[in-house]
């Protein structure tokens, strides 16, 4: 067990890179079953999610090699068994990922009920009717165990845009027979990510990017060597930072495509960026005062699926708002948990109302000060260290396993930024 000491009121300024999208290195992982052959994942975060999902490919009788500093080669010649180890299911929301693969290559799947965040209730009805659909028998006693003879194409309209039901949706019918439409699809850059990978493998998709995509099954998939896109969570949190530290960060390898809809939300807290290329600055002049919706209306951050704002980034915009001048509501439609921990912000000293689980009046700028903290979930975990590397004092954060599972090398990074942070031993 770790935790970060931070001393806080340094500006960070720098330049970094940014890592790979961890919510498209968890599904690339899975689609890596769907062949015999080699695949080679480039640009994986080098993060704890990434290495459980590693592990559970290797229990499965999969060969894992690193060879490159954020690249893997994975090979599943035979599928050796075609259930998910419960202590690794368990730590990951991923996890879930491996039903459908393990159900397109073996006809069978396993799953203990997934681990991950706790932000809220996190359905899986999407994934059993998408799955269903298709033609799978799904049983439920303690873990899910899908079954089916084959996959058949269907035209399935989801009931709600589930980024990993669709990418499960997709996985299981690039290899069904006949073609599948799935409507109301997920479109976040990590479900095109997958995706793009499994086109590249052979698989015939279209429609990537919208929310109806269109999948012709093919009979066999090749390997293939993929390079998976930037973590635009990340660079959202990386700018964020930037703006509360009076800073200035440079972030490298960017999608500028993925940062419009950011752009629009960061835009209302008075804080922009420019782009040059793939390379993003973030500079130290901000406004940091709050765009009022027509009318002098208090405006509002809130987020949907994509192309909408991220939900993974309400918690990073609630910190960055008690640094801006004048109000703003975060509404989180999305996750009916993940504002709870505005508390821990209200005790440092920031001013924020929580109306309901899923709106926070935010009244800024206010004058931060150091705390004991526990990080309940990734996004929340980072959202406290942006508030303690801001505020006056030094502040404590625990369970950063929850952050670390999805920011890499996250320590080293701010120390090259001028961070004053020390990731020590709790015991
Ligand atoms: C491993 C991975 O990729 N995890 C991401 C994935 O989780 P995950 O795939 O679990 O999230 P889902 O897209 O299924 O749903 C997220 C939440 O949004 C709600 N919902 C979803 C779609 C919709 O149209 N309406 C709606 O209200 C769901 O009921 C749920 O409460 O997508 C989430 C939403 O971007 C992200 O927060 C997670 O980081
Ligand atoms: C909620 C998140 O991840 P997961 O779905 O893996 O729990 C996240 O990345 O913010």
């Amino acid at each position: 067990m770790y935790q970060y000491l931070i001393e806080g009121g340094f500006p960070l300024k720098g330049t970094i890179k940014a890592s790979g999208n961890k919510n498209a290195a968890l599904p690339c992982i899975a689609a890596a079953l769907l062949t015999e052959e080699r695949v080679i994942l480039r640009n994986l975060p080098d993060i704890e999610d990434m290495h459980v999902m590693l592990e559970i490919f290797a229990a499965l009788g999969g060969e894992v090699e690193n060879i490159g500093a954020n690249d893997y080669a994975l090979r599943i010649q035979k599928v050796e068994r075609n259930d998910i180890p419960l202590d690794l299911s368990k730590k990951i929301r991923a996890s879930i990922l491996f039903a459908g693969p393990l159900l397109a290559r073996s006809g069978k799947a396993v799953l203990p009920p997934p681990g991950g965040d706790v932000i809220g209730r996190r359905r899986l009805d999407t994934h059993f009717l998408a799955l269903t659909e298709l033609g799978a028998r799904v049983d439920i006693d303690g873990q899910f165990t899908f079954t089916a003879n084959k996959l058949i194409g269907q035209d399935i309209f989801l009931d709600e845009a589930s980024v990993t039901a669709t990418e499960n949706a997709v996985m299981a019918a690039v290899l069904a027979e006949g073609t599948t439409i799935i409507t109301n699809a997920a479109s976040e850059p990590h479900v095109q990510d997958v995706c793009k990978m499994l086109n590249s493998m052979g698989a015939k998709i279209s429609g990537i990017g919208s929310n109806i995509l269109t999948i012709s099954g093919v009979q066999a998939l090749s390997g293939t060597d993929y390079k998976i896109g930037p973590d635009f969570m990340e660079i959202g949190s990386f700018i964020g930072l930037a703006a509360v530290t009076h800073g200035s960060i440079t972030i490298t390898d960017i999608e500028p495509a993925d940062m419009r809809p950011i752009r629009l939300a960061f835009g209302k807290l008075g804080i922009r960026w420019n782009i040059e290329g793939t390379t993003l600055t973030v500079p130290t002049q901000q406004d940091l005062q709050i765009n009022s919706d027509l009318g002098g209306m208090i405006p509002k951050i809130d987020d949907a699926p994509w192309p909408g704002f991220p939900p993974d980034l309400t918690s990073i915009m609630t910190v960055v708002a008690t640094q801006v001048e004048g109000t703003v509501l975060i509404h989180e439609k999305m996750f009916e948990s993940r504002m709870f921990f505005v508390d821990k912000l209200i005790g440092m000293g920031a001013r924020i109302t929580l109306c309901d689980p899923h709106r926070a009046v935010v009244s800024g700028p206010s004058v931060l000060h150091g705390s004991d903290l526990v990080s309940p979930d990734v996004r929340a975990g980072m959202a406290m260290v942006i508030a303690a590397l801001c505020a006056r004092g030094e502040s404590v954060i625990r369970n950063v396993y929850q952050i670390e599972r999805g920011y890499e090398n996250l320590t080293t990074r701010l120390k090259s930024l001028g961070a004053k942070i020390e990731r020590i031993s709790s015991c």
